[in-house]
């Protein structure tokens, strides 16, 4: 396990990434050209027109990955400086997978009205905000504003780039257990960000069950919340009403989704759900319930876990859903690009390839950012909001890992 550990941490000494010249610079007249005099020629053609910022610098391929630090992963509000890790990490995987330049910045304020005007003071350099693990419901109010006030794209990851990989994972493990989004009583636990988001997205894909749990147990209405999105949840789910514990309203689920915190499931819960019970456990890094001790009870387990099999995480979405925005200059990442994106990772697994343990494809699958991104763009077009008078066939220049 120590050996483990240290593996982890050399891999971190010193940051996961570093800036990386495209040009080196060798000679005076290099010098001149690359920097002053000859930049002042590009920097007025920029002054006189700032769209040729696109062209000219590197804000058609960089994306900024922006967090407070307020709720990273499962472990909550850890600050900015212990978030960067996550947020390195996130902008190499962008690069990785689909060849995004992304910085990853960590505030030092819990402002939502400050969050929002620094990002909109550091926009100029961007061609996207992927906002990341700010915690609910701050992170509503700051994605909203931002999306108004910026005409670059703004995506926040935790709620939609989870909600894109849930509906992905949930078509396939549908399809697996021979079930009808229309006919499936689904099951939420931690209605934040994720909750939130995954819910409007499995709504709007059609299911028409579905009950949201959180730390006061189901979400229903005829109660006054601090939360002032659960009245808005409690209207919009939960049909019958229901009240009570996860463990009241689990009876009888045949899906249960968490995004919530560590092992707040039991296997008697899971007993008590229909037949072929799917069980998404996605709180990150440890699940609602040990995977291992819940295996033995259900027909599809997924967790947001590299280390299991069906890892539904957010990776699978952003690097394309960005890759596909930043090709077509998206204005923005709206509802039918967020679908478009869904239905095409879940498309990545044939019928043949399907199965209980491989409902989702692996991010190291190189049809997943293709087919994200494409079906990104085309969504983007058809919506009009692409602004791009050219797209390149495929932006993509991921690394060989
Ligand atoms: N697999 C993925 O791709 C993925 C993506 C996003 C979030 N997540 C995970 O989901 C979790 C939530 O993330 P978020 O961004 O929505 O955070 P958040 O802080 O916005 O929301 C978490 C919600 O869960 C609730 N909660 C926490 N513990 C609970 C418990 N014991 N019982 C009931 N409710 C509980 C909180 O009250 C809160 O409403 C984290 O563990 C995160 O790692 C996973
Ligand atoms: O960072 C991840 O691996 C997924 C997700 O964004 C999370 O917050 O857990
Ligand atoms: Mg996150």
């Amino acid at each position: 396990m120590s050996s483990l550990l240290d593996e982890i941490r050399e891999l971190h000494e010193g940051g996961k990434m570093e800036t990386l010249p495209k040009k080196r610079i060798e000679t005076m007249e290099g010098l001149s050209k690359v920097y002053t005099p000859g930049v002042a020629e590009i920097c007025m053609e920029i002054a006189n027109d700032p769209a040729k910022a696109y062209e000219l610098t590197i804000k058609k391929n960089t994306v900024a990955v922006v967090s407070d630090g307020t709720a990273v992963l499962g472990l909550g509000d850890i600050g900015p400086e212990a978030a960067m890790p996550v947020m390195e990490g996130k902008a190499v995987l962008f690069k990785q997978f689909a060849g995004v330049d992304a910085f990853p910045i960590c505030l030092n304020t819990k402002d939502p009205d400050e969050i929002v005007h620094i990002v909109k003071m550091i926009a100029p350099a961007f061609g996207g905000i992927n906002l990341e693990d700010i915690s609910s419901p701050r992170c509503f109010e700051v994605e909203r504003r931002l999306k108004e006030e910026l005409d670059i794209p703004v995506f926040h990851d935790d709620q939609h780039g989870t909600a894109v990989v849930v509906l992905a994972g949930l078509v396939n493990a549908l399809k697996v257990c021979g079930k009808k989004m229309e006919d499936v009583k689904v099951v939420f636990a931690g209605i934040g960000a994720a909750g939130m988001a995954c819910s409007r997205m499995l709504l709007k894909a059609g299911v028409r069950n579905l009950i949201g749990v959180d730390r006061q147990g189901a979400i229903h209405r005829g109660v006054e919340y601090s939360n002032p999105h659960w009245a808005e949840y409690a209207n919009m789910t939960n049909p019958h009403n229901l009240s009570g514990s996860l463990s009241d309203v689990i009876v009888g689920a045949d899906v249960f989704i968490g995004v919530s915190g560590p092992d707040l499931l039991t296997v008697e819960d899971i007993q008590s759900m229909a037949a072929d019970p799917i069980v998404f456990a996605m709180a990150n890094p440890k699940p609602e319930i040990d995977p291992a001790l819940a295996a033995p009870f259900v027909r599809v387990l997924a967790t947001g876990r590299s280390d299991f099999p069906n890892q539904i995480n957010n990776v699978l979405c952003f690097p394309g859903i960005f890759r596909g925005a930043l090709d077509c200059h998206a204005t923005t990442i709206n509802e039918e690009m967020k679908l478009a994106a869904g239905l095409a990772i879940a498309d990545a697994i044939s019928p043949e390839e399907l199965s209980e343990t491989y409902i989702i494809p692996n991010v190291f699958n190189p049809k997943v950012v293709q087919k994200v991104r494409d079906a990104v763009i085309r969504a983007a077009l058809e919506t009009g909001v692409a602004k791009a008078g050219q797209i390149p066939a495929a932006g993509l220049h991921p690394e060989k890992l």
